[in-house]
């Protein structure tokens, strides 16, 4: 198992990075190695993020890290797991829930064992949490779907809402999967930022093709170009939007102040430098 730990930092020393030193802070790649449970752990909300390549006749069992310093990894958590590819049976004190691809399972705290078993990846997010609610499962099909852009402006894609105010309930996470139509290659534009919350975005479906993230305060934006499977961490000041060689999908997932999806200050694009 193992942890890489990014730093939380101040807008002005982002300022002052350079793209290698960037990319320490702010973006996690290979978490997803076939075997292995890797996590990052953001300093910022205290996200813990995760991926995990299960594989055909192997169990994997979802351990704490030492860097959260409890018995198992739920017990002062909350965990969303999401189905990256492939079908992984989860496990959770015995119940079992089948998790497809954009299929998002939700374990409140107090879960104790955790299991994943068949093939494929999941991406995992966990929060401090503080009250215990209850596992549930939400389908791709199922949930809320926002279809945001068009073509002409390349930013057409469909938004869909997992764990938030108005779908599975959660203490602080909020967790959703954004999907770009073919030809279309902007997510989060106009962009915005979230003073009462961290988010961190996980990019899927690039394939080959390579994305460019902006992130930073709105008047002094950083890029960082990314590949299949990267995460990348925004603090609350930062923007965080992309365009890419191609469409791709991401899920984003959020934790701090409250669960409202709409809590954020959108952001002039004729401002942006
Ligand atoms: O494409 C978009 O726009 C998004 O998906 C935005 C994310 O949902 C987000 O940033 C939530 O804060």
């Amino acid at each position: 198992m193992s942890v890489t730990r990014l730093w939380s930092s101040h807008p002005d020393d982002v300022a002052r990075l350079d793209g290698g030193q960037l990319r320490e802070r702010f973006v996690l790649s290979g978490l997803f190695t076939p075997g292995e449970v890797s996590w990052g752990y953001a300093h910022d909300d205290r996200l813990l993020i995760g991926g995990v390549v299960v594989e055909a006749g192997v169990l994997v069992r979802l351990e704490a890290p030492e860097i959260i310093g409890a018995e198992f990894l739920l017990e002062r958590r909350e965990l969303g797991l999401v189905g990256v590819a492939g079908r992984v049976e989860v496990s959770a004190d015995g119940e079992v829930f089948g998790l497809g691809e954009q299929d998002v399972l939700y374990l409140p705290l107090g879960t104790r064992d955790v299991t994943l078993a068949g093939e494929g990846a999941v991406y995992l997010v966990s929060a401090p949490a503080h009250h215990r609610g209850s596992a549930e499962l939400a389908s791709r099909e199922g949930v809320e779907a926002v279809v945001l852009g068009s073509a002409e402006r390349s930013n057409h894609r469909t938004i869909r809402k997992y764990i938030h105010a108005d779908g599975i309930a959660s203490n602080q996470l909020v967790l959703g999967i954004t999907t770009l139509e073919p030809g279309s290659v902007w997510n989060t534009m106009p962009p915005h930022v979230h003073p009462r919350r961290t988010e961190a975005y996980l990019y899927t479906g690039l394939g080959e093709d390579v994305l460019v993230h902006l992130m930073g305060r709105p008047d002094a934006t950083r890029h960082l170009v990314l590949h299949e499977r990267d995460v990348v961490v925004s603090p609350p000041w930062s923007i965080h939007t992309a365009s890419a060689t191609g469409a791709y999908s991401f899920v984003w997932a959020m934790a701090g102040e409250n669960v409202d999806y709409g809590d954020v200050e959108g952001v002039d694009p004729l401002g942006l430098r």
